[in-house]
């Protein structure tokens, strides 16, 4: 593949992970920011300390405040702000891009009110003639692990075989390694539901519950999850994929995950208010749960762990009464439920 001209949009954690992998595998990556003192700190330390400490990244990855600049001539654009911020950042795209580029994004959930997934916000918000379908990466993948090149594999899914293809070279090397899928609605749901389990996973783990109810919640997660994505029109064997129990697994069990951390100091009784303030990072599961819990609700789709977590977040429910009902509730057949 020639050198491509790729435009990460988004400097957190996840953004300035994958601009790396971009950089190593021989391609220009730009890291756009709206923050002039992170831009600046990138350029000239490269470091982006607020997200990943002291890391020292490539001298050659450039960082961006002006749009339009990082836009300049791309191949391709990579959103990773969090999900609140995509239609708002695709709109600022759409206003200055000039020309067609493949539309990639890397950020998990589902928008509040809408209930839509990044990709039909994208598709909304950046006209067909400008882009190529949709490409979305995501899979078990800590910022942290893949900024210091540990072995991660995850998935590229887009309706478009070729656009999906484009992505697993762009970024395949022999660190990270990526998958194609054309299951969309799974691959997207997957990541955006798995944030919800991941809280409700540390939430036990900061409870002091053991192995036995982690693995159950990370089980009957990936149930109510599958049922709400086929609900949507997904494969359900896409959630037995990296996407689906491959993130669950990476996030339902590592202190690394925001979400996973969230849930682990709600168990221990701190503010859900206390808990973001004091992340400075985006717990997209937050958020996602009341998109899902809504948008369950609206198709009469069960899920259970959904409506704990947001019971505790939103109407401040005992965690511990909270397990209790749901672990008494109306006995269940497992072949019914598992999809
Ligand atoms: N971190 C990880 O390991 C992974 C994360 N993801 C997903 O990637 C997405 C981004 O996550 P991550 O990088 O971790 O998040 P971070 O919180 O680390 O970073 C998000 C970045 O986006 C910036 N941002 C927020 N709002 C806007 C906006 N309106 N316009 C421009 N920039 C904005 C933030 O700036 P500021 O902080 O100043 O608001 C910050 O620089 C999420 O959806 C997450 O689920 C997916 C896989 C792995
Ligand atoms: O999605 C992730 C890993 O695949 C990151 O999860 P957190 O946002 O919980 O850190």
């Amino acid at each position: 593949m020639e050198k491509q001209k790729i435009a990460v949009l988004g400097a957190g954690s996840w953004g300035t992970g994958l601009a790396q992998v971009i950089n190593d595998n021989g391609h220009e990556a730009r890291l756009w920011s709206y923050n002039p003192e992170q831009v600046n700190e990138i350029n000239t330390k490269h470091t982006n300390s607020a997200y990943l400490g002291n890391q020292k990244f490539a001298e050659n990855i450039k960082a961006y405040s002006d749009l339009s600049e990082a836009l300049n001539g791309v191949d391709g654009v990579l959103f990773v702000v969090p999900t609140k911020a995509i239609r708002e950042v695709a709109k600022q795209v759409n206003e200055v891009i000039d020309h067609k580029v493949y539309v990639m994004h890397a950020s998990k959930g589902l928008e509040q009110g809408t209930h839509k997934r990044i990709s039909e916000i994208l598709e909304e918000e950046i006209p067909q003639e400008l882009r190529s379908d949709i490409i979305v990466v995501s899979g078990p993948s800590h910022a942290e692990e893949v900024a210091v090149r540990d072995l991660t594999l995850i998935t590229a899914a887009s309706n478009s075989e070729n656009d999906a293809k484009y992505v697993q070279r762009l970024l395949s090397n022999n660190y990270f390694r990526i998958y194609t899928n054309n299951d969309v609605v799974g691959v997207e749901t997957a990541g955006a539901l798995k944030n919800i389990i991941a809280v409700g996973a540390g939430a036990l783990h900061g409870l002091g519950y053991g192995d036995n109810a982690k693995a159950a919640i990370i089980t009957r997660g990936l149930a109510e999850i599958t049922r709400l994505g086929v609900a949507l029109g997904a494969d359900p064997l896409t959630y037995i994929g990296l996407s689906g129990v491959g993130d669950l697994i990476v996030t339902g069990t590592s202190p690394h995950s925001r979400n996973w951390r969230a849930g682990n100091a709600l168990g221990k009784g701190e503010k859900l208010k206390d808990i973001e303030s004091n992340m400075g990072m985006v717990i997209e599961g937050v958020s996602t749960t009341k998109a899902a819990y809504e948008l369950a609700n609206s198709l009469n789709i069960e899920m259970p762990i959904t409506e704990v977590i947001y019971n505790v977040l939103y109407n401040d429910a005992n965690l511990r009464e909270a397990i209790e009902n749901v672990m008494t509730r109306e006995f269940r057949s497992e072949n019914e439920y598992s999809i």
